[in-house]
């Protein structure tokens, strides 16, 4: 077997990666970007280390962080000649970021996760997503973000109180944030209350394009103990089988729902944080001895995941103006109808982020899932070979935001709230059209009151009026860039005959002639003529 040949030869497969890697790294070092701009969408990935009963294996590992670029990760297949000689050919992915065996679940939340909890609490949405092959780590990654994530967000409180100067109001009172709590699993096309003996729930849209999630109990949280509690109690429901890989695999998407209402500032949307921890993908191959139910299961798996990888790539496009079709599939699965704000760019009205974490086993039996894994996740960053310039300067256009520098934003202010807004305190930071967009609503309603007379009803109407302008610009650029787009060729409707005719009339340069002169010449040249 290729697995008893790969173990046997693994003194040759060490070697050559070890030497691999000590090329790799006199090459010049990439250093780490100091950013603290929060992206849409950021795609990072995570290598586990390898587990004891696998070292007990002989196994080694085929997939390394590069040890000179952070951004990339460097996988190793072992494979063999026709005359059965053991090779090594090597593929490099690129990601935002990439955690190696060595980083622990606190580098990971501090690298990636902790920013969205400030932005959370001030009314934006964050979304996390852990993918991966089933063993790969997803739980373990999950579970130890909402540890961190649970303790960050009640001790960040005090700091965005004082931050957005909320004791200021006269709204403000002893429990300025409502943080509430929801458990639930995405199973094909049911949902199920984790924290509510498995009731069934169902993710719907209402008539005003909201989701709503119908039947869902949300326990109201008072301390980081409380939330930690909901959450493992939630996890300690969730529908598991065995597989291949794993002895508890999950098989269905678990979804924490965070939700952060402010009390202070009745106007603004709560602030919403998901942890999902996706079903395990598996091949079909490896399930192919399981019952009917199982194999269902597993398609109904591996179709979401596909939806979901569609959505945030035609998302990422579509942000980036580079996208070519109009349609966002989010309604092809329930958790990216749940997620559709994410998504929707026409619905979204704030600020949302999703981090998305890829974990792979390094496991060099597991070379098949890791490189699928790679595969599916790796483009979900969008290149910047796509042509996508970010610093390229848009000119400037009195209805779309994102061209505005500070001098418009302050010309749009004055202007569009009759001066009942201060812009000094609405942007004191000299911001520009893209951060004033990049505003949560809480901090945006927040600093209008600072402006005298001013009320929340009014202030949110303001926020409004900025996210209608940023949607319509929005709609209005995916739709020029489509319109630009080069119609086909030919016209769908014509076979293929009709397609000859016109190559050959074009050929002859009668195309637009009368059709009994077209006849005769073409019979003249050709001989054969057509009706
Ligand atoms: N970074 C890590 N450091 C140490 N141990 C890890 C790490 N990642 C995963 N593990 C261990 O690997 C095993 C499998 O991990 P986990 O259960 O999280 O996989 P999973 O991807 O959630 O699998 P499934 O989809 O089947 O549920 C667990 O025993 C876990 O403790």
């Amino acid at each position: 077997m290729l697995e008893d040949k790969i173990i046997q030869n693994a003194d040759f497969f060490i070697k050559a990666i070890n030497d691999h890697n000590e090329r790799m790294s006199k090459i010049k070092t990439v250093n780490k970007l100091q950013t603290t701009e929060l992206k849409d969408i950021s795609i990072y990935l995570r290598i586990r280390p390898l587990m004891p009963p696998e070292i007990e294996q002989n196994s080694f590992e085929i997939c390394l962080p590069n040890k000179n670029n952070p951004y990339k990760a460097c996988v190793y297949e072992p494979a063999f000649r026709f005359d059965n000689k053991p090779v090594i050919k090597t593929q490099n992915f690129d990601f935002d970021y990439v955690f190696g065996p060595n980083d622990d679940n606190k580098t990971v939340y501090d690298n990636s996760i902790q920013s969205i909890v400030e932005v959370s609490l001030a009314g934006a949405l964050g979304v996390v997503l852990c993918y991966g092959q089933t063993g790969s780590g997803k739980t373990y990654t999950i579970t130890g973000i909402e540890e961190y994530l649970a303790v960050d967000l009640f001790n960040k409180m005090d700091k965005v109180i004082n931050d957005m100067n909320l004791r200021s109001l006269e709204t403000f009172n002893d429990r300025p944030f409502e943080i509430t709590v929801s458990f639930f699993e995405i199973l094909g096309s049911q949902c199920y209350d984790l924290l509510n003996n498995k009731e069934e729930i169902f993710i719907m849209e209402d008539k005003f394009r909201n989701m709503n999630i119908k039947g869902i109990k949300e326990y109201d949280c008072l301390t980081s103990d409380d939330l930690l509690k909901y959450i493992n109690i939630g996890f300690s429901h969730r529908k598991t089988h065995a597989t291949l890989k794993n002895d508890t695999s999950s098989r269905s998407h678990a979804i924490c729902q965070i939700r952060i209402h402010n009390t202070v500032i009745n106007q603004a949307n709560d602030g919403i944080i998901y942890l999902v921890d996706l079903a395990g993908s598996e091949r079909h191959a490896d399930s192919k001895f399981h019952s009917k139910e199982r194999l269902k299961e597993t398609k109904d798996i591996n179709s979401s995941l596909l939806t979901l990888k569609e959505c945030i790539r035609a998302r990422t496009l579509s942000t980036l103006g580079l996208q070519q079709h109009i349609h966002v599939p989010f309604r092809n699965s329930k958790l990216t109808t749940l997620l559709k704000e994410t998504f929707d760019i026409e619905y979204c009205i704030r600020p949302c982020t999703t981090i998305f974490i890829a974990n792979v086993s390094p496991n060099c039996l597991d070379y098949s899932h890791t490189i699928n894994t790679l595969r599916y996740s790796s483009p979900l960053k969008v290149s910047q070979k796509t042509g996508y310039d970010p610093l390229k300067k848009k000119s400037y256009n009195l209805k779309d935001p994102s061209t505005w520098e500070h001098k418009h934003v302050i010309q749009w202010i004055e202007k569009s709230s009759n001066g009942a807004i201060n812009p000094e305190f609405l942007v004191p930071n000299n911001e520009n059209g893209i951060q004033l967009s990049n505003i949560p609503e809480m901090e945006f309603i927040r600093r209008c009151l600072l402006s005298k007379g001013m009320t929340e009803k009014r202030a949110k109407l303001f926020y409004l009026k900025l996210w209608g302008l940023i949607v319509d610009c929005r709609t209005k650029q995916r739709k020029a860039k489509l319109s630009s787009k080069p119609k086909p060729k030919y016209d769908t409707s014509m076979d293929e005959e009709m397609i000859r005719r016109y190559e050959l009339e074009k050929k002859l340069g009668i195309y637009d002639a009368p059709k009994e002169e077209a006849r005769k010449k073409l019979m003249e040249l050709d001989g054969k003529g057509f009706n």
